[in-house]
């Protein structure tokens, strides 16, 4: 028996700045209206939400100076298991942009900090100290500078020995290199899809068969595609389905990826057939989208399941 459900691995943490700013003008001084500040990096939004769900998880990564050690405890604060790999240099800040009236989205994610060799091969280490208890082993986000592209792929290697199952969220050349250690479950957004297949992809149709052709070539089991607000398409042995939330306002929809994955991943834990597994992630992306904060501030379960009833689900195959 595992000792814990899940271990989220998160190479390049941040702490989002979000600022409420009407109208911003390049090249100009802007002034904001309202500012907060989130504990970020997609891993360890994972790691919080399925901490408010009650699942037993624990999240790593690399962590560095004083923001490093401010995100460190902001987390402890809210009860998350976090082991930290320390690099030099600063944890990154990501600034996020919302413009109340558009209601456009602009975010300035910052590199991160160097992490050399040495500090990847501790959190190998310790990935296989934190694999041997853990279920479920989740690579999420961006990779720091000195990070090879194929680093997720050994990070993942490395898991799958432990007999853990391997879910990647990531973009650009880490999820190029990454799915050619063929993970359990994949998720692309949009696109991150069409940057990966190198074609548009612009409908839930043709979202369903690129995730179908990414099965069949590399052999990865799961591979969910999110949409936004047309909701998320999965392609799996269990077959491909649509989950279409229900309409609703957007306050901020940064992170919401990061509550889908969450979702599903707690369908997952507790056994679910898939189907309802993408049912449940979309509930819980679409929820997070009516909150403020970037992914969630205040996760709650009962809300997810209340949302889950309004999502609808449709067998494409
Ligand atoms: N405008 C919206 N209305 C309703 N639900 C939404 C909306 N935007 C996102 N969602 C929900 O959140 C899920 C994930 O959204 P999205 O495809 O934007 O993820 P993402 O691009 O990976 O997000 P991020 O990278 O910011 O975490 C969707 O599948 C849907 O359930
Ligand atoms: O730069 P990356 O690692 O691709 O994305 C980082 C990030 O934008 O993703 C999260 C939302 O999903 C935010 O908390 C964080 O700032």
């Amino acid at each position: 028996m595992k000792k814990r459900q899940v271990t989220t691995i998160t190479p390049n943490p941040a702490i989002d700045k979000t600022y409420w700013l009407e109208g911003l003008q390049p090249g100009r001084q802007n002034r904001v209206s309202r500012v907060r500040v989130d504990p970020g990096g997609k891993g360890l939004n994972i790691a919080r939400l399925l901490k408010g769900y009650d699942l037993e998880v624990a999240a790593i990564g690399f962590f560095g100076g004083i923001i490093g050690r401010e995100l460190i405890h902001m987390l402890r604060t809210e009860g998350v298991e976090i082991t930290p790999v320390f690099v030099d240099g600063n944890t990154r800040t990501n600034t996020k942009i919302m413009d109340p009236t558009s209601g456009e989205e602009t975010e300035i994610n910052e590199p991160g900090p160097y992490v050399g060799a040495g500090e990847q091969k501790q959190l190998l280490q310790l990935l296989s100290d934190y694999a041997v208890q853990s279920g479920y082993t989740v690579f999420s986000g961006s990779l720091p500078q000195g990070c090879p592209a194929d680093y997720y792929r050994d990070l993942i290697a490395t898991a799958q020995t432990f007999g853990c199952k391997t879910l990647l969220d990531t973009s650009g050349a880490a999820l190029r290199e990454g799915i050619k250690a063929a993970p359990d479950l994949i998720k692309p957004n949009q696109q991150e899809l069409s940057e990966l297949l190198g074609r548009e992809i612009t409908t839930p149709a043709m979202a369903a068969e690129a995730a179908m052709e990414l099965r069949r070539a590399y052999g990865i089991a799961v591979v969910v595609v999110s949409l936004g607000a047309l909701g998320a398409v999965m392609a799996s042995e269990e077959g491909t389905y649509h989950a279409i939330p229900p309409k609703v306002k957007p306050e901020n929809t940064i992170g919401a990826g990061d509550s889908l994955m969450a979702g599903f991943i707690y369908g997952m834990v507790s056994d679910r057939p898939l189907a309802e597994c993408l049912r449940l992630g979309v509930a819980s992306g679409t929820l997070a989208v009516t909150d403020q904060a970037t992914s969630v501030a205040k996760p709650q379960f009962e809300a997810v399941l209340a949302m889950e009833k309004r999502v609808e689900l449709k067998r494409l195959d």
